[in-house]
């Protein structure tokens, strides 16, 4: 199977824009979970509107649907002015980053996703741009090339990452405003799908609800696909209502287990225990076993799986938990497999 096609994969599918617009929040207070995250910016943002000035540079990271992109058209909405948005792959010369600075409304906000994925020749021209609202480029080539400066407003920068890691120091130095989002709870997922529901006249109760978040990976964008397809089962197979029985059988049937794992979370977990005993192994090592890429793994498969406490990454590789074990009615061998280090289940 391909991590593409996974039913549970966090990425965004072809095809939900539509029913994204729908849902998706459009204020701070139509924004559940991320408790602390909310009241920051609910801080920040009244405190910048306050003194009439633009919101300081904010850097948003966390693993694929969490709400990164969401947050910054908040933020942009919060504030009363534009969002300009592109992303870090789509930036490929400096001459694209300067057409996007160029166009800005005074206060705008620019949102870079996979701002991780900048070339550095993009990125130099940020830093002045983000510093000093100054744009400094050198046009053409040779003795006839001219460097050439301009005054930018005042905008935000809102950056996005998955990957937090990946980011040059200079230019993580450079937002005033870092904000991780975390998984999100049993209690604020169902409260998302209930809301969700409501949006689209899918008519539920508070089990259903709570029955598709508990299989949600702690994820917003994987409750709501979750959701979309059974309201298909419950509209044909059930009285077009959700409830937990409807809930539960569709998830069976699309093989999302009750914690949410599907076979491509199974089978990682179950190679490290076949293959490598248990671990500690690389993570190239399991990409090999599994013929996955070694990026997936790290962006997509294994952040749920160590928020879970059913694997772990350590200095000398990875290594399952007895909890993983236990998942799969296993014993653990030896006495040695570690428990999971103070993570907690949602
Ligand atoms: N706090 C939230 N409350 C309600 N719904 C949310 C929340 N956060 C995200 N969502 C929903 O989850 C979906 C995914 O959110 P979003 O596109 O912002 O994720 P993302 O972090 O930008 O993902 P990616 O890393 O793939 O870009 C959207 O449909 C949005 O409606
Ligand atoms: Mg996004």
């Amino acid at each position: 199977m391909l991590e593409s096609d996974r039913l549970i994969a966090a990425d965004e599918k072809e095809g939900e824009a539509g029913f994204d617009r729908a849902i998706r929040p459009r204020t701070l207070s139509d924004y559940i979970g991320q408790p602390q995250v909310r009241e920051q910016l609910d801080i920040f943002i009244s405190a910048a509107r306050g003194r009439k000035e633009s919101l300081d540079h904010t850097l948003v990271f966390g693993p694929p649907g969490l709400g990164k992109t969401t947050l910054a058209n908040i933020i942009a909405s919060e504030m009363n002015v534009d969002i300009k948005s592109t992303s870090g792959p789509v930036l490929e010369r400096a001459g694209d980053l300067a057409a996007m600075l160029t166009n800005l409304q005074p206060g705008d906000v620019l949102f870079i996703d996979e701002i991780h994925r900048l070339s550095p020749v993009v990125e130099e021209i940020l830093y002045p741009a983000m510093e000093d609202f100054k744009l400094d480029i050198v046009i053409g080539e040779g003795p006839a090339a001219r460097s050439i400066k301009l005054d930018l407003p005042n905008f935000t920068l809102v950056g996005a990452t998955t990957r937090a890691g990946l980011l040059t120091s200079p230019l993580r130095d450079r937002f005033g405003i870092v904000q991780r989002l975390e998984f999100y709870d049993i209690h604020e997922l169902t409260e998302i799908v209930s809301r969700s529901a409501r949006l689209l006249g899918f008519e539920s109760d508070i089990e259903g609800a709570t029955e598709i978040a508990r299989r949600s990976r702690g994820t917003p964008r994987i409750a709501n696909r979750l959701l979309r397809r059974v309201r298909d089962y419950a509209e044909v197979r059930g009285d077009g209502r959700l409830q937990a029985d409807i809930a539960d059988q569709a998830l069976n049937l699309l093989h999302v287990d009750r914690h949410g794992l599907d076979h491509m979370d199974r089978r990682l977990l179950l190679a490290m225990i076949e293959k490598f005993d248990g671990g500690p192994v690389g993570v190239d090592s399991l990409a090999a076993a599994i013929s996955e890429e070694r990026d997936t793994i790290e962006d997509v498969i294994e952040p749920y799986l160590i928020q879970q406490g059913l694997m772990m990454r350590t200095a000398r590789g990875r290594m399952v938990t007895r909890q993983a074990y236990l998942h799969f009615g296993l014993s653990s061998g030896s006495d040695d497999a570690p428990e999971a280090s103070g993570e907690t289940r949602p």
